[in-house]
């Protein structure tokens, strides 16, 4: 097999002749490819299924364009941006119930602050699987195996959005009553776990992605958002976070039970692999349906303004059936859709129930 830096080092002239007529136009046509088409160097396959042409249509189809923003914008891999939102508006939701204040400008903040810290991590995830040759032509992530952008503009967007979460710390800084340590703290934490996750040791490879996930996308970033409103570290946060936290982690799970054989060939170590097909089952069943019964026993024992997300139980057992019935080609994308209504509707019930129902929040 070709590594991709020697095929990035063997096409790179005609690339850059490429990249020159391409920033020219700004524009590309973008068509179906039937699959002995597949390996045409001048087709490029997109991740959809499209593949792009130069200069004009293929086969008669319908032509979308693409501008370059259009192409970073997609490498950001913007589907999973609700895993981000929903815990950093819950944690001001919380922050809001404690204090009944909410500084809207703290909220936007801190909303660019972990989208941006995330969305490097994925870059980082991109750039790194391609160098180690774990991306290929049939991964969801083919930025880069498709030279839909070069390693260094991947590595150059990175960097800006990891400068872009720095500038919104220095903000938070300013703006928060949290002390600058305690920021620092939980910033640059999750920080590291954004660029660790695939950078460096490399957590995925080692089965420590899920951990990585569940932590910074439940306590981190709840705890987060919450403390930069409410001035201090505390512990009650965590207990709200756990519900997101584990159907975040179905998203990333169900993400690893697809990969499982390619993961395997790329001697990568998931918990998808450590657990099998069946084990692997279980485990998004597990994610996918325990919030449901935090929910109701929140519910039941709190305010029942929290059944709220139960709304989205009917969406859960899709997703199981079509876990179960193999059908897993976007599974991932498909659970971050149901990420983003259960967020919403969680922080919707956490905002209507009465002050002083809520467990923790005084
Ligand atoms: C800044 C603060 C306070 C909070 C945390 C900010 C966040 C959410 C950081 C986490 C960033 C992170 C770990 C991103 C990586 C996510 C990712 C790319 C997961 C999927 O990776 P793969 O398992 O390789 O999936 P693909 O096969 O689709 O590439
Ligand atoms: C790209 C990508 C892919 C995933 O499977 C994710 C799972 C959980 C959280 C974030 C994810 C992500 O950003």
């Amino acid at each position: 097999m070709t590594h991709p830096l020697t095929h990035t080092c063997n096409r790179s002239s005609w690339r850059v002749s490429w990249t020159f007529i391409y920033s020219i136009s700004a524009t590309k046509m973008s068509v179906t490819i039937p699959a002995d088409q597949e390996n045409q160097e001048e087709v490029n396959k997109q991740p959809n299924g499209t593949a792009e042409v130069e200069g004009g249509t293929q086969n008669g189809l319908k032509p979308q364009k693409k501008s370059v923003f259009a192409k970073y914008i997609l490498a950001l891999r913007p589907w999973s941006f609700s895993a981000s939102l929903t815990p950093v508006l819950l944690g001001s939701a919380l922050a809001y119930r404690t204090t009944g204040t909410i500084d809207p400008l703290l909220v936007l903040i801190t909303c660019l602050a972990v989208t941006s810290v995330h969305a490097a991590g994925n870059l980082v995830n991109t750039y790194y699987d391609f160098m180690k040759g774990i991306d290929n032509k049939k991964s969801d992530d083919r930025t880069l195996v498709d030279h839909i952008l070069e390693p260094n503009s991947v590595v150059g967007l990175g960097a800006t959005l990891y400068c872009i979460g720095c500038g919104c710390f220095v903000l938070l800084v300013h703006f928060s009553p949290l002390s600058m340590q305690h920021l620092a703290l939980l910033y640059f934490g999750g920080l590291s776990g954004s660029f660790l996750y695939t950078g460096g040791m490399g957590l995925k490879y080692v089965a420590l992605g899920d951990v990585v996930i569940l932590i910074t996308f439940g306590p981190l970033a709840v705890l987060f958002a919450y403390s930069v409103h409410v001035g201090k570290l505390t512990l009650s946060p965590l207990l709200y976070a756990i519900p997101l936290a584990l159907n975040t982690e179905a998203i990333l799970h169900s993400n690893n039970a697809r990969d499982m054989e390619t993961d395997k060939k790329a001697k990568a170590v998931t918990l998808a692999i450590l657990l099998g097909q069946t084990g692997s089952y279980a485990l998004y069943a597990l994610l996918l349906f325990t919030p449901y019964i935090l929910f109701a026993i929140l519910a039941t024992n709190f305010s029942k303004w929290l059944f709220l997300p139960l709304i989205t139980l009917p969406l859960a057992f899709s997703l199981e059936r079509d876990f179960r019935e193999h059908r897993m080609t976007k599974i991932p994308q498909k659970t971050a859709k149901l990420n983003l209504p259960l967020g919403l509707l969680y922080l919707l019930g956490c905002l209507m129930a009465q002050p002083g129902q809520l467990p923790g929040l005084s």
